[in-house]
């Protein structure tokens, strides 16, 4: 991608609800603070992820770009999910994982004892494979996030900000009592895209987020990804290369390789924008991978 991408735009378009941000500390960090698009949000640098003594990834280094959407692709089991967990310290949650390497967010280390982990989820949000609503309302899906975090504000405003911004108001906007578990599968995800995007993030992880969709419902959520873009950083995990070409700026791939030991670690293979690495891939691994060679 040579020209300027018309989806790109700056956090100027952010939408302006107040998320009571704190004053100091980690809450602070990089809110209110536009940079350019494509300036780096988050950066790894080195990092490996080890589940007790297995390494599952090793030496992993590449940026995460404001405003854009960056994929991770590859071969199952090359730690793709495993990367991702790291950019919001969901591996926290798994016993026996550790993080190895930097990983900065608006160039402080999100692995630093001061951090709050719980502050670093509500930045960088994620959106799971499966959707996960509560069971709950639609209305109250949206407002829980709200609430929990005190965010404080016109609650149906914010509710209803957030399900046009997840593209979804239209189709809910009479039947907001009604249980989440009642929308559609699509829907569903949408709704869960919306409870993330409430409580103001910076960065959105998804992880597979359309794999349980059809192919319509995956369209719309792709559309909506091009939008959201426009106010967040996204990085994706995506089993569909079609979907990290037609998405995603910049794409890494990743495979698994089996050391002297015969134990298999995954690998960041290559990282560079989506148009190049898809028609121009630098190394023999990733050609093999984009033209189904392997994998
Ligand atoms: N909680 C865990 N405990 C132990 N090992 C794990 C755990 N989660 C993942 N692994 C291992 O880490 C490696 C990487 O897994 P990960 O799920 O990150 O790969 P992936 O590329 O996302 O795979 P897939 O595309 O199949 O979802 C695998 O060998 C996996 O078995």
């Amino acid at each position: 991608m040579t020209t300027p991408d018309p989806r790109v735009d700056t956090v100027q378009d952010r939408p302006s609800v107040s998320i009571g941000a704190p004053s100091s500390g980690w809450g602070a960090v990089g809110v209110d603070t536009p940079q350019a698009a494509g300036a780096p949000v988050m950066d790894l640098r080195d990092v490996s992820v080890f589940y007790g003594n297995y390494e599952a990834v090793r030496g992993t280094s590449m940026p995460i770009r404001q405003n854009q959407i960056t994929a991770m692709i590859g071969p199952s089991g090359c730690g793709k999910s495993t990367i991702l967990r790291s950019l919001n310290r969901m591996n926290d949650l798994v016993p026996g994982a550790r993080v190895a390497g930097k990983v900065t967010y608006h160039g402080q280390d999100l692995y630093a004892k001061d951090v709050d982990p719980i502050q670093v989820r509500r930045r960088i949000g994620m959106v799971f494979q499966k959707p996960n609503p509560f069971p709950k309302s639609i209305f109250d899906n949206v407002a829980y996030g709200l609430k929990i975090n005190g965010i404080k504000g016109n609650v149906h405003d914010q509710v209803e900000e957030a399900l046009t911004g997840a593209a979804l108001w239209d189709e809910v906007k009479d039947k907001l009592k009604q249980s989440g578990l009642s929308l559609s599968g699509g829907q569903q995800q949408r709704l869960c895209i919306a409870r993330t995007i409430a409580v103001r993030p910076d960065v959105i992880l998804m992880d597979e987020p359309c794999s349980a969709l059809d192919p319509i419902a995956t369209g719309k959520i792709e559309d909506l990804m091009h939008e959201l873009a426009k106010s967040y950083t996204i990085v994706i995990v995506t089993h569909n290369m079609q979907q990290a070409a037609r998405v995603s700026h910049f794409t890494a791939f990743f495979t698994a390789e089996v050391d002297e030991k015969q134990v298999r670690h995954g690998r960041l293979v290559e990282f560079s924008e989506t148009g190049k690495l898809f028609t121009n891939p630098t190394d023999k691994r990733t050609e093999d991978y984009i033209t189904g060679r392997f994998g």
